[in-house]
């Protein structure tokens, strides 16, 4: 579970700081689906940076399951993002080189996993994502749906309780963004995990059941009665 107290980040720009997050106080329960929208520049990034331990607040703190993760060394916040915490980003990240495979094993490598072991694992999470057979190939010879998910089976494989995506289906057409969004609310499901996604797609935001609205640096959460992940990935 995350609990947030009075979290502010301010950035320096030239002499001047820009407020990106003015105390935000947020609970995200285990298990929970939270949605986080909101006009450009309103945070967005900024909370989930802070939420997956990439970057501190500048104050208030932000727990996850009681460890403060500002207060934490730079080497154990490494080693609670490599264990714990998967991320999906919107331009996918894979890296060009390495087939899809070695993509999802280089997520086991800084948790010391063995080389056959890493394999087994890989392939199952590409298995669990549907694409076993397509293990072998680069990202470039994959649709951008397919890149993602790729994507996903990396950061599930190492079985993190959360997942945290940001705009994961901006780079992708109504199509593949609804096999995205499948795809993550099944796994969302199946594995249990905290599951926080920031979007800009209203259709999506329309249907989680927790939404938080993020402008001007402070959050406001509403509760969707009859949203839900049990709809399917409707597109209108
Ligand atoms: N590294 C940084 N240095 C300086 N200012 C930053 C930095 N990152 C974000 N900001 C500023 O903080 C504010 C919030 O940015 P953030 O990217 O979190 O918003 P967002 O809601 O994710 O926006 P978008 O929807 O455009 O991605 C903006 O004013 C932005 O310019």
């Amino acid at each position: 579970m995350y609990v947030l107290r009075n979290v502010v980040k301010t950035y320096p720009r030239g002499a001047a700081k820009v407020r990106a997050l003015r105390g935000i106080d947020l609970t995200i329960p285990d298990g929970d689906r939270l949605v986080i929208q909101g006009p450009t520049g309103g945070g967005k990034s900024t909370l989930l940076q802070l939420l997956g331990g990439l970057d501190r607040a500048s104050k208030g703190s932000v727990e996850l399951d009681g460890t403060d993760l500002g207060k934490l060394s730079e080497a154990k916040l490494t080693r609670v993002r490599a264990e714990s915490i998967g991320f999906v980003f919107q331009s996918f990240n894979l890296i060009p080189t390495l087939t899809a495979q070695e993509n999802v094993e280089t997520a086991l490598v800084p948790l010391g996993v063995g080389t056959a072991e890493r394999r087994t694992r890989a392939g199952e999470a590409l298995e669990s994502v549907g694409l076993a057979e397509r293990a072998a190939h680069l990202p470039a010879e994959l649709s951008g749906g397919q890149q993602q998910r790729v994507a996903i089976a990396r950061a599930l494989v190492k079985r993190p309780k959360v997942l945290l995506a940001d705009e994961p289906t901006g780079n992708l057409d109504e199509a593949m963004r609804d096999e995205v969004m499948g795809e993550l609310e099944r796994q969302w499901k199946e594995l249990g995990l905290t599951f926080v996604m920031v979007t800009h797609d209203t259709a999506l935001a329309r249907r989680a059941t927790r939404l938080a609205t993020l402008k001007a640096g402070e959050v406001r959460v509403t509760e969707q009665a009859g949203a839900g992940a049990g709809e399917g990935a409707t597109t209108s």
